[in-house]
């Protein structure tokens, strides 16, 4: 297994021009592909959740050309459903990306075809039940090939026909997503009545946006993300050019690498208007006491005498486990809490966590559902093990601005959604 020795650094200090979001880089793919029209995607994203997006495009007929960077991509959208009846069953292989099996899993059901989704061992045991079971009632024709609730996955595209739905909520918002985005290309009218405290919700708004950047309105009942209403028979319209916003989770490792390290980083391609909820995360660190700057296409982060914090950080899942390593640097006992979903991500995150946090002499508290994180008098160096989970190496990077070394074991696991990331970190660290 590869290794990386992380020597200490000094301080972090320079500018970091963010990749394409992962979020919006796959939502925008698939929307593309669906739209009615030629799209020009910038910024796009390049790693391995978007390349198991693009080559499942490639696999459903769609057209398009990457830029030799493959940061730029034109779509020519097919305008209508997919439609493959002509070339049998076809096998997508998804990696271990959320955001292709689940929306890819609802758009299937659309068109006409058969389809199998697959993808790493991972992937088999990330829960996909509660959106086969709303895609159901309104008429899909999906089969477990495995186990009950997982995939891989058995489907027959036959059109969806909308009608009155209920999605259970309280796992991932990713299967409301996946939802919504097909939702509009069912032949009558959809509701959809979320049951269970829906979570991750900013990753809703998120979609709604992009949704009528393609041209689609959704009704979001009372604004309150319980209930919508999306009108059928419709077809997405191309934007023309569609600008990929910076990743804002990406983000969080390089401005908490300055609240804590000394410097300031500025991160481009986010700003105060973003779309995307991960930029809270620039709130919670403010709230440990980081300078934070806000800017309409940038945030900046500088060193502050960082104190724990106590926060429900349903809202930002993915950054909060950047805030799980500040908090070796913050005075108090850091408290994260409402993040069960941690479980069912690319590994137990929750378990891996705490493991690796006591690994480097932190005395950690792992409950349902929360994580609490006191600060060692010294942080201890040690190989951290990363579950084949790109945020876990990249937020442990950040051990090594305590002065001590940090051994971080497969760090090429960052390629599923940030491949150059150590080589960015060094670009701004002393
Ligand atoms: O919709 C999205 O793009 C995402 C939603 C979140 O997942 P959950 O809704 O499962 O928490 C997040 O953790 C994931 O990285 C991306
Ligand atoms: C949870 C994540 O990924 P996915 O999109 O596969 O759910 C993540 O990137 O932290």
């Amino acid at each position: 297994m590869e290794q990386l020795l992380l020597n200490p650094i000094k301080k972090v200090d320079g500018e970091i021009n963010l990749p394409g979001s992962k979020s919006l880089s796959n939502r925008a793919l698939l929307l593309a592909a669906l739209a009615s029209g030629t799209t020009t995607l910038t910024n796009l994203l390049d790693s391995d959740d978007i390349r198991h997006m693009l080559n499942a495009l490639t696999k459903l007929g769609v057209n398009y050309q990457l830029s030799a960077d493959k940061k730029q991509c034109v779509v020519e959208g097919l305008g209508r459903a997919f439609n493959t009846q002509e070339l049998g069953d076809i096998e997508l292989f998804l990696g271990n990306a959320g955001t292709a099996m689940r929306p890819l899993c609802a758009a299937l059901c659309l068109g006409q075809g058969e389809y199998t989704l697959t993808g790493e061992p991972r992937m088999f045991e990330r829960p996909i039940g509660s959106l086969v079971d709303s895609l159901k009632q309104a008429g899909a024709d999906v089969t477990y090939l495995k186990n009950e609730n997982y995939p891989p996955l058995k489907i027959k595209g036959t059109g969806l026909k909308g009608g009155t739905i209920t999605i259970d909520g309280s796992v991932s918002s990713q299967f409301l997503t996946a939802f919504l985005m097909s939702a509009p290309m069912s032949s009558e009218d959809t509701t959809i009545n979320i049951v269970g405290e829906l979570v991750s919700k900013p990753y809703i708004k998120i979609t709604l946006q992009i949704m009528q950047d393609f041209g689609v309105e959704v009704d979001n009942v009372g604004g309150e993300y319980q209930s919508f209403v999306i009108k059928g028979g419709q077809t997405y319209q191309a934007p023309g050019n569609y600008l990929v916003e910076g990743d804002a989770s990406s983000a969080s490792y390089f401005l908490a690498a300055a609240a804590i390290g000394g410097g300031s980083i500025k991160v481009t391609g986010i700003g105060k208007k973003s779309v995307q909820g991960d930029i809270q995360f620039a709130d919670a660190l403010e709230a440990m006491g980081a300078n934070i700057e806000w800017g309409d296409d940038y945030i900046k982060a500088s060193k502050g005498e960082l104190k724990a914090i106590d926060m429900d950080m349903n809202h930002i899942p993915d950054a909060a486990m950047t805030i799980a390593v500040a908090a070796l640097f913050a005075e108090g006992t850091t408290k994260i809490t409402n993040v069960y979903n941690w479980r069912v991500k690319e590994t137990d995150r929750l378990y891996a966590m705490a493991t690796e946090l006591r690994k480097v002499g932190a005395e950690v508290v792992e409950g349902h559902d929360f994580i609490e994180v006191t600060a060692p008098a010294q942080i201890k160096h040690a190989e951290i093990d990363t579950y084949d989970d790109h945020r876990i190496a990249m937020c442990f990077s950040l051990v090594a601005l305590s002065g001590t070394p940090v051994t971080i074991n497969d760090p090429k696991c960052t390629s599923k959604t940030f491949p150059d990331y150590f080589e960015k970190l060094a670009s701004v660290s002393f």
